[in-house]
């Protein structure tokens, strides 16, 4: 759904520079084509079993887009008040949203529990506990569920494995049992199911079938402890493809979950993030200058790391595309944001095709972890997110103004005269 037409870049039917002139740059554009298609497969793909598609609203937690999962029947995995607070007002019902997150506060915990959410997925005996207690002071019974970690090599970037034993994620493998049983007479809480993520953009099916093989058999050690789980859920992680790989199909991630947990009949809940959104986006940048340094081309642009921090997290490639293509032998230069940092850099001796300055550029597979993880350094605005649908495209989200990045800041008594 970003394709070129005559040389042009468009979202679905929209030329991106059309966008971008109404907008400026940068600006994050979303195809809602791309976004529904991906949650639709998912859909297809778990039919066969009772399911909830809890979007993981970390990935990119804007109000369109998780209001287009909504109407598309979806839940939330949420690791905050706040991302609860989105998933609700967006319209996810209550009992389709899990709650992960190994520091929840009990403020947060409190909410989760008065909102009557699906299943807070526990990470600590420390939590169970809290959970418990909150609960019985509010009156109510807490749906739980215990995130376990399997301590499984999801063979994925070490910053983005969760379910490794050195991780701080989950309850350990080895405790588990007993922590469910523990919980299970404890007052204030319905344990109603059992929860893992091992990871982010895995791009083999091996650790899934892992992990969830060990999910299979700590539900049949709590079955012969009396211990009936409604609600097996599976985490994200699903890769996609930034360059050059070739993540698995949904299908095929759904054949082992009907391979390793199929004979449950259970409920299925899945918490992707990134194979949602993530190809469903792109963010438009302009060249602002280039200029060479010894054998080095530059290519600066109007996009920093403050607007998408991957690059400079995790090294990850994004491709980068002229928005206008003009048939122009490629060239080699690094790209570079303009912000006081030299890790603000998205590619790297990257080959492109000659771009000048006032020209636009498309960084590719923006929309996980992209504006949810962008911030205001260097004193910058969080830029505009545009959502396209056909020929018609709206500003979902404005650019931030000096005055709205300044309210809330006060001057000291002392300093004003
Ligand atoms: C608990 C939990 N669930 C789901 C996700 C979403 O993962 P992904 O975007 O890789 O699908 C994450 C992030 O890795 C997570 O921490
Ligand atoms: N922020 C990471 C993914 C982390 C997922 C959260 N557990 C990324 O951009 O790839």
């Amino acid at each position: 759904m970003f394709h070129y037409i005559n040389c042009v870049l468009h979202a679905e039917n929209v030329p991106v520079e059309i966008i971008a002139k109404e907008v400026g740059t940068p600006c994050y554009i979303y195809s809602n084509e791309i976004l529904t298609k991906n949650f639709k497969d998912f859909d297809n793909a778990l039919k066969k079993f009772k399911n909830t598609i809890s979007y993981s609203i970390k990935a990119n937690s804007n109000l369109g887009i998780v209001k287009t999962i909504a109407s598309l029947g979806g839940g939330a995995d949420v690791v905050s008040a706040g991302e609860m607070c989105i998933a609700l007002k967006a319209g996810i019902p209550a009992n389709k949203i899990v709650f992960s997150g190994v520091g929840k506060t009990k403020r947060e915990l409190e909410e989760a529990i008065k909102n009557e959410i699906l299943q807070i997925n526990a990470e600590s005996e420390a939590e169970v506990n809290t959970i418990n207690h909150i609960a019985l002071k509010l009156g109510k019974k807490a749906n739980i569920a215990l995130r376990v970690n399997p301590d499984v090599d999801a063979k994925t970037h070490v910053k983005i494995t969760t379910g490794k034993k050195e991780n701080k994620f989950g309850v350990d493998w080895d405790i588990a049992k007993d922590l469910y049983i523990k919980a299970s007479k404890m007052e204030g809480l319905n344990v109603v199911g059992i929860a893992m993520h091992i990871g982010s953009q895995l791009l083999d099916l091996d650790p899934f079938r892992l992990a969830f093989t060990k999910m299979a058999d700590m539900v049949s050690e709590l079955e012969k402890e009396g211990i009936i789980l409604k609600n097996l859920d599976l985490g994200g992680g699903l890769g996609i493809n930034y360059n050059v790989e070739l993540p698995p199909t949904k299908e095929a991630y759904a054949q082992v979950i009907e391979e390793t947990l199929g004979k449950f009949n259970k409920h299925i809940i899945i918490e992707p993030g990134r194979s949602i959104i993530g190809e469903a986006a792109i963010l438009i940048s302009e060249v602002i200058f280039t200029k060479d340094m010894g054998s080095k081309h530059f290519i600066i642009v109007d996009a920093g790391m403050n607007d998408l921090m991957r690059p400079a997290m995790y090294d990850s490639w994004h491709t980068i595309v002229p928005v206008v293509k003009k048939g122009l032998a490629p060239i080699t230069a690094d790209i570079v944001g303009p912000i006081c940092e030299s890790s603000d850099t998205f590619a790297k001796d990257r080959i492109i095709e000659p771009v000048k300055q006032g020209e636009l550029v498309a960084m590719m597979s923006a929309g996980a972890y992209g504006s949810s993880m962008s911030s205001v350094y260097n004193f910058r605005p969080l830029v505009p997110e545009v959502m396209v649908n056909k020929n018609a495209f709206t500003v979902v989200r404005k650019r931030t103004t000096y005055e709205e990045m300044l309210s809330g800041q006060t001057i000291p008594d002392w300093l004003k005269k």
